[in-house]
């Protein structure tokens, strides 16, 4: 109970209000995405699903709508894996929305058999960086416009084995499912440094998180991992607390000191490591 405890023990404790703020969720049908949706909305902000399955979103748009009594929680498609869709989307919604307060880069895939995108990237770098690289960037102007605003992104502890091998980005010459996720969660947090750095002045701040071991569909392509998850069930994060440190960096007050760092919540209690 006391490992349990200390692995889950990680809250976000900012009381900070959202009335009038517009939040994006990518990835927020399921999983840690719609738990850091529906507390977002609980503060009162207008939020923006974008999911690639309309349908899963509507359904969760409403249960996140009659649970916070906030009517403000709208679809929007999403495919991650189509730069063409990515562009759709933000057109759509720099035309509907003046201001861009809060994005959460959050979807993610792992460990999917060997595929491409619509594009021809490897789905892990092209969903997980690649994708969410095109989102910021072509929102980046509305963030500006709206600061003070932040960027969170959603990386892994898997980032440690990860290696950027510029010379087989795709996966062409080798391929290994479990890697190819952890390439893509270090491009997140190399990704994140990055974009601080570029934006240090403009009022907008970013920040990477891991959000602990979370039961959630992720593990959806592998059976390993899903015998894996039931064998330490125990240990698991519920994707409640697993939104927690998403929701530290996008609400905290004082954090942009810190804009560019990774942070987690696990053993440790809730850090920063630059
Ligand atoms: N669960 C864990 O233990 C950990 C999770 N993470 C990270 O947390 C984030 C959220 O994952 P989690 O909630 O666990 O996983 P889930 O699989 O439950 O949720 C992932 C979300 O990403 C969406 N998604 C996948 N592919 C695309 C795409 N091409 N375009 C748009 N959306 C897409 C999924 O949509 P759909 O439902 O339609 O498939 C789903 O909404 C991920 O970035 C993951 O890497 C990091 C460390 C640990
Ligand atoms: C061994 C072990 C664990 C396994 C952790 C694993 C396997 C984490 C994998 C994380 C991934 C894949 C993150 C995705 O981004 C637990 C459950 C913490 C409990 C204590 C012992």
């Amino acid at each position: 109970p006391q490992i349990r405890k200390m692995l889950s023990s990680g809250v976000c404790t900012s009381t900070v209000q959202l009335p009038g703020k517009v939040v994006v969720v990518t990835g927020a049908n399921t999983g840690i995405g719609k738990e850091t949706a529906k507390e977002l909305a609980q503060r009162g902000a207008r939020v923006y699903l974008a999911c690639r399955d309309v349908q899963k979103g509507e359904f969760v748009a409403k249960e996140i709508q009659t649970m916070t009594g906030n009517q403000q929680v709208l679809v929007r498609k999403l495919d991650l894996s189509d730069t063409k869709s990515i562009r759709a989307f933000a057109k759509g919604f720099l035309a509907e929305e003046k201001h861009l307060h809060i994005l959460i880069n959050n979807a993610g895939v792992m460990m999917c058999p060997y595929s491409k995108t619509a594009d021809g990237f490897e789905m892990h770098i092209g969903v997980n960086h690649l994708g969410h690289f095109l989102l910021t960037h072509l929102l980046l102007e509305k963030l500006k416009e709206s600061a003070p605003s932040r960027i969170v992104n959603v990386s892994s502890l898997a980032h440690l084995l990860g290696r950027i091998h510029f010379h087989n980005l795709q996966g062409e010459k080798f391929y290994n499912a479990g890697l190819a996720y952890c390439h893509s969660k270090l491009a997140n947090i190399l990704f994140t440094q990055e974009l601080a750095r570029r934006l240090k002045g403009s009022g907008v701040t970013t920040y990477s998180v891991h959000p602990g071991t979370v039961q959630s569909e992720l593990i959806r392509h592998s059976s390993f991992m899903r015998w894996m998850w039931w064998l330490f069930s125990f240990f698991i994060k519920t994707p409640q607390q697993g939104a927690q440190t998403s929701l530290h960096c996008a609400l905290t007050e004082g954090l942009e000191i810190l804009s560019g760092n990774h942070f987690r919540i696990e053993i440790l209690p809730m850090d920063s490591l630059s």
